[in-house]
């Protein structure tokens, strides 16, 4: 056991966080070291098992995220992004594998993520479900396929707690739609469409975001093309999808030359 490499989860009292300590706790593969809460958080103080409504497992949440990480061979962080950028520095610092759930990053907080990749392993993902990856290299090979008279449109659908739009997910999708036309995604994308917009671009991505209820996520690439249409779609059910890559990749980051890595990486494909 004690050979096994200690991750900690933060964001424990999250929707993933604790689906991510469900998995963890359930491996054979690895041992939970660690769990990390915002201060003034509930869980602060408690014992993990306890929080999850059974028996403890000796485990406190801490809001001393140093301390945890300094004990651990990965960190699994699904927060957000502030939050992020803060432990890509404290996990190079303990120079523990940082696997990145959090979607919604922006410009200045992926600089900081890859100055901390300098020193550390980072793999970084919206994400990390085998069958995400998976469309994604079907949407680049698809639209490698296709010429610009084919619309490309990216419809998601998430749960109405989601504050990010569009999806980690989507703009994964809309950067290999982008690859594969050999276009850069950040001159083709069009999103939020209201109102008299004019017709559409020729050549443009699109961007749509549905949210409600406990949608876990679900995501389409249209090809829309005069005549017929090709849509690729993946439906997530289950949260343990995600957890279940994150935690390959932490094991896979172990011994890894430091960089940023993605799920491509971990999945080989
Ligand atoms: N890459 C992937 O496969 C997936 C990514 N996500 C992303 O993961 C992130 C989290 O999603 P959910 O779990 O649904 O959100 P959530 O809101 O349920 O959980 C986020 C947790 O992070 C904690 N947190 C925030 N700041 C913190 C800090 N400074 N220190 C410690 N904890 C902190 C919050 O207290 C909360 O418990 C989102 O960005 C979401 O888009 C979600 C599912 C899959
Ligand atoms: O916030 C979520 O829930 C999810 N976020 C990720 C994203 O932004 O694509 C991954 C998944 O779709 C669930």
């Amino acid at each position: 056991m004690g050979n096994l490499p200690g991750i900690v989860i933060t964001g424990a009292s999250g929707r993933m966080g604790q689906m991510l300590l469900r998995t963890v706790l359930a491996s054979d593969k690895c041992r939970l070291a660690g769990a990390v809460e915002r201060t003034g958080n509930p869980w602060v103080g408690r014992d993990v098992g306890e929080m999850l409504g059974g028996q403890h497992v000796g485990v406190t949440v801490t809001d001393d995220a140093l301390e945890a990480f300094a004990k651990a061979q990965a960190v699994i962080d699904f927060t957000a992004p502030a939050a992020t950028v803060e432990f890509a520095a404290l996990a190079a610092q303990a120079r523990a594998v940082h696997v990145i759930g959090t979607t919604g990053l922006e410009a200045e907080h992926l600089a900081k993520i890859a100055a901390a990749a300098r020193h550390a392993v980072i793999v970084r993902a919206g994400n990390m479900s085998l069958g995400v990856n998976l469309l994604v290299k079907l949407t680049q090979k698809v639209a490698e396929a296709l010429d610009a008279d084919w619309d490309v449109e990216i419809v998601e659908a998430h749960h109405n707690k989601k504050i990010d739009a569009p999806s980690g997910t989507a703009l994964m999708l809309g950067e290999a739609a982008a690859e594969g036309r050999g276009v850069s995604l950040a001159q083709m994308r069009e999103s939020g469409r209201d109102g008299i917009t004019g017709a559409r671009a020729h050549g443009a991505i699109g961007f749509s975001a549905i949210r409600g209820g406990d949608i876990v996520g679900e995501h389409d690439v249209i090809f829309a093309g005069a005549g017929e249409r090709v849509i690729l779609r993946h439906v997530a059910t289950d949260r343990g999808i995600f957890a279940r890559g994150a935690l390959r990749a932490a094991i896979w980051g172990q011994n890894k030359s430091p960089g940023e890595y993605d799920m491509i990486d971990v999945l080989g494909l």
